[in-house]
């Protein structure tokens, strides 16, 4: 049997019963129609995307029309060996992540004041999380499927990871410092962690809170941007995945949050200018718009899980003009997870929210981060901009321009750790004046919720390399445009292409993911009207 890269790409023999890392992806279902071609490379779908065009007539009567779209879809089958390079591996979700791959991968259990626990993909909605496949052909009922079984996806056991950190701390101290994980499982797996040692990384203290400098022990020379960084970040993907023999690298920030770069006509408003001043070393380029300059001319994915504007459009720019995938910003992963799925119920209930309270306390190394005014800003940003579609598309219940009060509050208590505190208020109207007061007090573990949030937006977004698109009367494949909107389900501030529109309503985003994939293979969005089950 071929050799089995372990987490460190170090080859391991293939245990009884380890997927090949490399062969093609086990399909749980095929489809068989007349337009689903499943051949030894890949899936080809034809596809009838069906909307509704709506326009105005001159007495201001609304016209729907509905509309057709024929496109179709490849997906190549093979699953490749990939590498997640995280910046900021050290930091508590890079070895939180890290640890809960090396312990699923050797499927460890480990003794915990409850019980035995065994290692698991919680809180992923692709490893953890089903979707509806269909209705059974005899008895009618529902079948469902893994998420992760919608098409052929990696699997995060095989994810070779790597990455850089200002902090020179191997991952065994690191998982330490984190105070995130049950000793009995980090005795387990403290020998392969201790081998982990982040690469230097880009260190320009201008970007993150001043209270960082102390862990900076393992920064590349130079405080500003500069030619030698890009090509040394450029260089250390290239070695990673020449030396751990992978087919695809993906790249995601998981780094400090850092301030909101100006947008500087001439600096970092086009691809040209921000190549020319990284050139020049211009102190406006924030080191992680720097790693996304490199991914994009490596033709590697770059995710930012983190709230600042590493997107510049001079960024976003240079990354369609190398048709290479950008994503973000910022995990959602607990207090805005919870927002954005609450204000989507109340207000599509047709209940009037006029405040929500968003306050919250950590004492992990983000929260001192944050505990700095620019920095909070950036996450200010992400955490309040999260209502805004599902306010605006109803016009019975606000205004034009009206919308709740909304005020978010995040205080550093070093005593908590890890174990975030969430406390929110939401405030509301109910018929014939009535009030509705829901406060919730919810312990986000932050490192625990996002380090799931981490897998997903690296499967899903290796997936979307192996997905092609053409309207069916064109010749040509061709990629999806490189800002993967498609990510929104596990971002606060979602990144979408310059000018289309951001939703933030969690469950659209989860049904775009899942009839996105769902189209891949020529199966239409489940409408879950179940006419089957109501027309007799
Ligand atoms: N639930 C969550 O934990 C959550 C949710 C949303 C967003 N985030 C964001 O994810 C990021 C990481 O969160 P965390 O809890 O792991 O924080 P952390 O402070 O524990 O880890 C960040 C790591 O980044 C390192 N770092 C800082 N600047 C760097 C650079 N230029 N290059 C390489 N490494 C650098 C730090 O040394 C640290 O080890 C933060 O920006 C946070 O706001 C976290
Ligand atoms: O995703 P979420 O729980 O709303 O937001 C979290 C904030 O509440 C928290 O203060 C911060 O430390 C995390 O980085 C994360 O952004």
């Amino acid at each position: 049997m071929a050799p089995h890269a372990d987490i460190t790409g170090i080859q391991n023999p293939m245990q009884d019963g380890d997927r090949p890392s490399n062969g093609r992806g086990e399909e749980q279902f095929i489809v068989t129609a007349p337009n689903v071609v499943y051949s030894e490379d890949a899936i080809t779908s034809s596809y009838v995307y069906r909307t509704t065009s709506v326009s105005k007539t001159p007495t201001g009567q609304l016209v729907a029309k509905p509309t057709e779209t024929h496109f179709d879809f490849k997906v190549e089958r093979k699953i490749p060996k990939v590498g997640l390079m995280l910046v900021g591996w050290g930091g508590n979700n890079g070895s939180t992540v890290t640890a809960g791959i090396l312990a699923n991968r050797k499927k460890l259990s480990w003794a915990t004041r409850e019980g035995v626990q065994k290692a698991n993909y919680y809180g992923s909605v692709i490893m953890s999380s089903t979707v509806k496949l269909g209705n059974d052909a005899l008895t009618g009922d529902e079948v469902n499927v893994p998420f992760h079984k919608l098409l052929p996806m990696i699997h995060p056991d095989d994810l070779v990871i790597g990455g850089w950190d200002i902090s020179s701390m191997n991952l065994a101290d690191a998982m330490d410092r984190a105070q995130v994980l049950e000793p009995t499982l980090k005795t387990m797996i403290r020998k392969e962690m201790e081998n982990m040692k982040p690469l230097k990384s880009i260190y320009y203290p201008d970007f993150i809170a001043s209270n960082q400098g102390d862990r900076a022990d393992n920064v590349l020379d130079g405080s500003a941007a500069c030619q030698s960084h890009l090509e040394k970040i450029r260089t250390d993907i290239r070695d990673f995945k020449q030396s751990k023999d992978l087919d695809r690298v993906i790249v995601l920030w998981t780094a400090n949050t850092e301030r909101y770069a100006d947008i500087i006509a001439g600096v970092n408003d086009t691809a040209d200018n921000i190549l020319a001043a990284i050139q020049g070393g211009h102190s406006e380029i924030s080191p992680s718009s720097v790693f996304a300059v490199a991914c994009i001319l490596e033709g590697v994915p770059f995710i930012n899980g983190s709230p600042q504007n590493t997107f510049v459009p001079g960024v976003i720019s240079l990354a369609e003009r190398h048709n290479s995938y950008i994503g973000g910003d910022d995990f959602k992963s607990g207090q805005t997870k919870m927002k954005s799925a609450l204000v989507d119920f109340l207000i599509s209930a047709g209940i009037k929210l006029t405040s929500i309270a968003s306050y919250n306390h950590l004492g992990n190394n983000d929260g001192k981060n944050l505990a700095e005014q620019k920095q909070f800003r950036s996450k200010e940003i992400s955490k309040s901009n999260v209502v805004d579609d599902m306010v605006a598309a109803n016009h019975i219940l606000y205004a034009k321009d009206e919308h709740p009060d909304h005020t978010v509050v995040i205080k550093y208590m070093p005593a908590v750790g890890d174990h975030k505190r969430a406390l929110d208020e939401y405030y509301g109207e109910l018929f014939l004046g009535g009030r509705q007061i829901i406060s919730i007090f919810n312990v986000c573990e932050d490192s625990l919720l996002a380090s799931p949030l981490i897998i997903d937006l690296a499967l899903v977004t290796e997936m979307m390399t192996r997905i092609t698109w053409k309207h069916s009367t064109d010749e040509k494949f061709k990629n999806f445009h490189p800002v993967l909107s498609i990510l929104s389900f596990m971002l606060k501030a979602p990144l979408t292409p310059p000018g289309t529109p951001v939703v933030n309503a969690l469950a659209k985003q989860r049904n775009a993911l899942c009839n996105i994939f769902r189209a891949c293979v020529g199966l239409q969005p489940e409408s879950d009207m179940t006419l089957e089950h109501k027309l007799f």
